[in-house]
């Protein structure tokens, strides 16, 4: 039995005063699955990376207080055999992939194992069969989609095979259904090869019956709670019952309330067909939400939207062939919110970063007064200085978030903007768009795996099925 037991514990970033961790004393037992939430920028990350005992070897600066693996300081085990221990899977997955394929990838892992070669090949086999992606294996990482990106990142930590298996919100870009697949899988693993299971998440959908603690990270005390049942289902609530939304399907009301309309639409990007949607209409001022399987064609489709994609058919906006408008006049109508944060920074800082969103704005006339209101009520104020490289996952999120508030451009196309964002952030995102919506006339069409805390915002659902997009029927 290898507890892991957290004794006295007390970090801050050197380019910080505020303490991120601040004596947290508590222990995850062995064999035990232990759930740890906190809103974005609480520290759960920060403490995965020391648990996982990548702080402070790569950051060079130290802690006070222990991590002990049973007995020994983690900090004691040699680097070598670190990873039987234990083994993290990183909330961005694009942070953890060395090689340039899936199998590159995973035979990299291993040989830092030193596993024999001649046992590689099975391993490999398992771990991407229990992660449901054996077609994935020779393929080049960077054309995955964001969710079979991370199942890829969790095949590695399945094949690593550890004692301790730290996961930071390992599910953010899976589907549903999947999602529901793969924690009952780390259920598994835990109960039948008594693996230690430690995961940090926001989204709590499907773990209510399977975890056996649920701890807290306070972002005023920097503490660590253990809930208790009553405390814990103050959390679960927002996440119950939250696989479908009902909405009305939109009544056919001829092109006129279309801002976009795809006709003899199809996609077929790699050579075989990916989408054949025929003909498909995007509404006026409203919010469409897409939901479907990971890879499915979702984040193509909104590539083909914004003109990076060639496709089969007709696109046209506000009347108009999408083809004859020029690139820069139509991406400032039609913009994408990406689905990776990082890749919609340009600059260093956050105050530059907002500075540019302000330069580029159009129809809005946001003050500086409106916009450090927005920062406060996302608890991104006080932060202009920082790089934006080095906020957490979720206050990336939500910088982003806030800069397409700021362009405002008539139609926002969102990639899964709401990925890693704390519940009370959810709410305040959702009322945001929703001005957008009402006061400046903005169409939203947005991509999402989550879908609690989002029936205010959405007008109407659509969903992936085969390589057809299709408007819910409501029901009833
Ligand atoms: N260069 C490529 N070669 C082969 N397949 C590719 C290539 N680029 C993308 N794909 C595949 O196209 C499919 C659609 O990808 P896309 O990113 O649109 O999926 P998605 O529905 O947005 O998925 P997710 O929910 O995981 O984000 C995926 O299966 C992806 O692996
Ligand atoms: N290199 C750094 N320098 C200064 N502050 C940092 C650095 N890295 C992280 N932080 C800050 O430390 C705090 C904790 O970050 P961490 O990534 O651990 O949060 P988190 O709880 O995992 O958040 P999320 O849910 O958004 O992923 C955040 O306020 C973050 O901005």
């Amino acid at each position: 039995m290898t507890d892991v037991s957290i004794n006295h514990f007390t970090f801050h970033y050197p380019e910080s005063d505020v303490k991120v961790l601040n004596d947290i004393n508590l222990t995850f037992k062995s064999h035990h699955f232990s759930l740890l939430s906190g809103p974005s920028g609480s520290g759960k990350s920060t403490l995965l990376y020391f648990i996982a005992g990548l702080y402070p070897r790569f950051i060079g600066i130290d802690a006070t207080g222990s991590i002990k693996f049973g007995d020994t300081d983690i900090k004691d085990i040699p680097r070598s055999k670190v990873s039987q221990s234990v083994a993290m899977m990183f909330q961005n997955p694009n942070q953890q992939f060395a090689m340039d394929t899936v199998i590159h990838e995973m035979t990299f892992v291993l040989e830092n194992l030193r596993l024999e070669p001649a046992t590689m090949d099975d391993i490999i086999t398992r771990a991407l069969d229990f992660c449901g992606i054996k077609q994935l294996r020779g393929r080049v990482i960077n054309t995955l989609s964001g969710g079979e990106k991370q199942r890829v990142a969790l095949a590695c930590i399945v094949a690593m095979d550890p004692q301790v298996i730290v996961l930071d919100e390992p599910f953010a870009s899976i589907d549903p259904d999947s999602r529901a697949d793969l924690i009952d899988k780390l259920k598994i693993l835990q109960e039948k090869h008594g693996k230690t299971i430690i995961l940090a998440d926001h989204d709590l959908t499907s773990y209510r019956d399977l975890i056996d603690e649920f701890y807290y990270l306070d972002p005023d005390s920097h503490h660590i709670s253990l809930l208790d049942d009553e405390q814990a289902e103050h959390f679960f609530k927002n996440f119950e019952s939250t696989q479908t939304i009902n909405k009305q399907v939109p009544i056919p009301s001829g092109d006129a309330n279309a801002i976009i309309h795809l006709s003899d639409f199809k996609l077929a990007p790699h050579g075989t067909d990916l989408l054949t949607l025929g003909n498909f209409h995007f509404y006026k001022q409203k919010t469409t939400l897409i939901t479907g399987a990971n890879g499915i064609g979702k984040s193509t489709l909104f590539n083909a939207l914004t003109k990076l994609l060639p496709y089969d058919g007709t696109i046209t906006f506000d009347g108009k062939d999408i083809k004859k408008i020029r690139p820069l006049p139509y991406a400032k109508n039609v913009t994408l919110l990406f689905q990776d944060a990082e890749n919609q920074f340009l600059n260093i800082t956050v105050k530059e970063e907002i500075d540019l969103s302000l330069t580029n704005r159009t129809n809005t006339d946001y003050t500086q007064e409106d916009v450090d209101d927005m920062l406060k009520q996302l608890d991104m104020d006080g932060k202009d200085d920082r790089i934006v490289y080095s906020l957490s996952e979720g206050q990336k999120k939500k910088l982003q978030i806030i800069e397409m508030l700021i362009m405002n451009p008539p139609v926002l196309l969102m990639d899964e903007p709401f990925k890693g964002l704390d519940y009370r952030s959810l709410e305040t995102v959702v009322g945001f768009l929703n001005r957008a919506k009402s006061q400046f006339y903005q169409t939203q069409i947005v991509i999402s795996h989550q879908l609690s805390g989002l029936d205010e915002l959405v007008d109407y659902h659509a969903t992936f099925k085969d390589q057809n997009l299709a408007y819910q029927e409501v029901i009833k």
